[in-house]
């Protein structure tokens, strides 16, 4: 089910935390919602899940205005951050809640659990009550118990927020291998660029209260619209006043290591520069370099093997220049 939002606004006071947000979330995809603390992301979610109310603006979903219907009426599954399981009830019953409630007969939520439970990893978990679950397998039994009841669309609040990084990372895995499976039309808020580039078929960048850019993730990322999305897409460094990304940037002992191509219309210019400091991340390696002429400090990333075979060290002048620097497309 396709969701648009029309001319959304929020004001707090004096304060717009929507400023006429206008969006169309395509059926069957996973879109993202990022952008920084305060932009707006979870506003915006909210308003789709009726939650809160616009001031003014419509919501749209499978071509009805849902505008004006309440939470229970817009055929949604919400997981938050912060999932309020039921305590005195197993992972099992969690799962099933929403389906007795609606009093479906017992042979059909057995039949429902038994397949999410599956779907989720949570199968030899289900007699257990959430506090004897980590917070990762809460979080999956949080979005089992959404989808129980066939909601038309899925709006997850940072559901991997509170947890740490390696498991966020899993989860994000096994959140998309899910939604390749079931397709139901997602709208996630995350202010994690690795999440929403890892996640999405497309994402939505907000920054007060505004949607900057929509568009797939390669898109934003190679094409962003301006310096804001893509400087939030991924870390850029100014040099000799263009904007690059710090894998952009090639480095050589001599001004025709950094330019074997000798591509003209490549000229970004050589910089002579000092090496300030050499960081080994892992599978990169972070070179922060001093350009000698304007004194502009700047940082590039290569991998671990160039670093191996270029054995830089603080203090020694090395030659740099951008292989590509940031075009911001029109649209
Ligand atoms: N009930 C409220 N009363 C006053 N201001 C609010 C209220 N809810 C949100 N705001 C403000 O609206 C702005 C947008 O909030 P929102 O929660 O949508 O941001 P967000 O992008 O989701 O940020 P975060 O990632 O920090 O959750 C913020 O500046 C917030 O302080």
């Amino acid at each position: 089910m396709s969701i648009s939002v029309i001319g959304a606004n929020k004001r707090y006071g004096d304060f717009a935390a929507l400023d006429d947000v206008s969006i169309d979330i395509p059926d069957g995809q996973l879109t993202s919602l990022l952008g920084p603390s305060g932009s707006g992301k979870s506003t915006l979610l909210r308003a789709i899940a009726g939650l809160d109310t616009l001031d003014s603006g419509t919501v749209i979903i499978n071509g009805n205005d849902v505008s004006k219907k309440s939470p229970q009426q817009r055929d949604i599954g919400f997981v938050f951050q912060h999932y309020a399981a039921f305590k005195h009830l197993t992972v099992r019953d969690n799962i099933a809640f929403g389906l007795k409630i609606r009093k479906k007969p017992t042979a059909e939520v057995d039949a429902k659990v038994d397949e999410l439970l599956e779907v989720v990893g949570l199968t030899v978990f289900q007699r257990r009550f959430p506090a004897q679950l980590s917070g990762g397998q809460r979080q999956r039994m949080a979005l089992a118990r959404a989808l129980a009841v066939d909601p038309k669309v899925l709006l997850l609040d940072e559901p991997f927020g509170a947890l740490d990084a390696k498991v966020r990372e899993d989860l994000r895995k096994w959140l998309r291998r899910l939604h390749e499976e079931v397709h139901v039309t997602t709208v996630l808020v995350t202010h994690d660029q690795q999440e929403a580039l890892d996640v999405s078929d497309r994402i939505a960048v907000l920054n007060k209260g505004r949607i900057e850019q929509v568009g797939a993730p390669d898109d934003l990322y190679d094409r962003p619209v301006n310096p804001f999305v893509a400087s939030f897409l991924g870390s850029t460094v100014r040099l000799n006043g263009e904007l690059v990304r710090p894998h952009d940037i090639r480095i050589g002992r001599t001004p025709e290591m950094a330019w074997p191509s000798a591509d003209p219309t490549l000229d970004t210019g050589v910089l002579k520069a000092t090496v300030s400091r050499v960081v080994n991340l892992g599978f990169e390696t972070r070179v922060e370099l001093v350009a000698v002429a304007s004194g502009e400090e700047f940082a590039a990333q290569i991998t671990r093997g160039d670093q191996n075979a270029l054995n830089l060290q603080a203090g020694e002048t090395v030659y740099a220049r951008a292989t590509k620097v940031a075009a911001f497309s029109e649209s």
